[in-house]
């Protein structure tokens, strides 16, 4: 079985080349693929950069070139759900794109034609996710994630994604992933630990915390690969 590990910053995966150790780095498209094995299965890890373009690209490299047959989502996010406190962890049922708009048309934020606002994450995997949480008694939230290509830091934009897609977390890569995993019929989860509120602060939250986060939720991901 060869498995994806995906995250969009250099934070995001650190904290698991170290865990593993020893890997092959494989430079293409103006990225790096770190492969390596663990308990029988080929891994892949790679962060993409930021944004979706970049998710995109990398998450297609990952199972078109790599043949990656599941992919693991492993990042941060800021915070719309207020019962989400830095820390926590949240795993997606499903994402949307906030920032896709031809609403012009009549359409629904998010939506284009022959596509669907929200995409859904693995059933299996997310509940594979909850499973380890609650063996080892970690709280997680399932919810819904809006992604868009722009670091929310203020309460006007945030309860507008809040609202409109119903949305508990928002990152930059999370639907992007989940638009390629779903075309290509990989089963993907997205796993993030929330760094800041999204709010008016959440800049300097974000530099505080996204180390930490990023380990947290590294490390449970760590925890699901034992349970594969
Ligand atoms: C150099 C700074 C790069 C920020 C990248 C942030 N990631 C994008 O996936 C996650 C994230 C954490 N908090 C966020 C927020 N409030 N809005 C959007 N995205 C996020």
């Amino acid at each position: 079985m060869k498995i994806a590990i995906m995250g969009a910053m250099v934070e995001e995966i650190t904290p698991l080349l170290e865990f593993f150790g020893k890997y092959e780095t494989i430079e293409h498209a103006k990225n790096r693929y770190y492969t390596t094995s663990y308990k029988g299965m080929d891994l892949v890890i790679a962060y993409s950069k930021i944004g979706k373009v970049n998710a995109s690209l990398t998450a297609s490299t990952l199972i078109e070139k790599f043949g990656a047959q599941k992919l693991l989502f492993s990042g941060v996010a800021g915070a719309l759900n207020p019962s989400l406190k830095v820390g926590d962890l949240l795993v997606a049922t499903k994402l949307a794109q906030h920032d896709l708009d031809i609403t012009a048309f009549g359409h629904p934020h998010g939506y284009v034609p022959e596509g669907s606002v929200y995409v859904e994450t693995d059933k299996a995997l997310t509940s594979l996710a909850k499973k380890v949480a609650f063996a080892q008694k970690i709280p997680l939230l399932e919810g819904i994630i809006a992604t868009g290509d722009q670091f929310i830091c203020d309460g006007v934009k945030k309860e507008w994604i809040h609202t409109t897609f119903n949305a508990d977390a928002t990152e930059m890569e999370g639907a992007s992933v989940a638009v390629v995993c779903d075309a290509l019929n990989v089963p993907f989860c997205v796993l993030r630990a929330i760094s800041d509120a999204a709010d008016m602060d959440a800049g300097f939250s974000f530099d505080e915390f996204l180390v930490s986060s990023a380990k947290e939720s590294a490390q449970f991901i760590i925890a699901m690969l034992d349970e594969l």
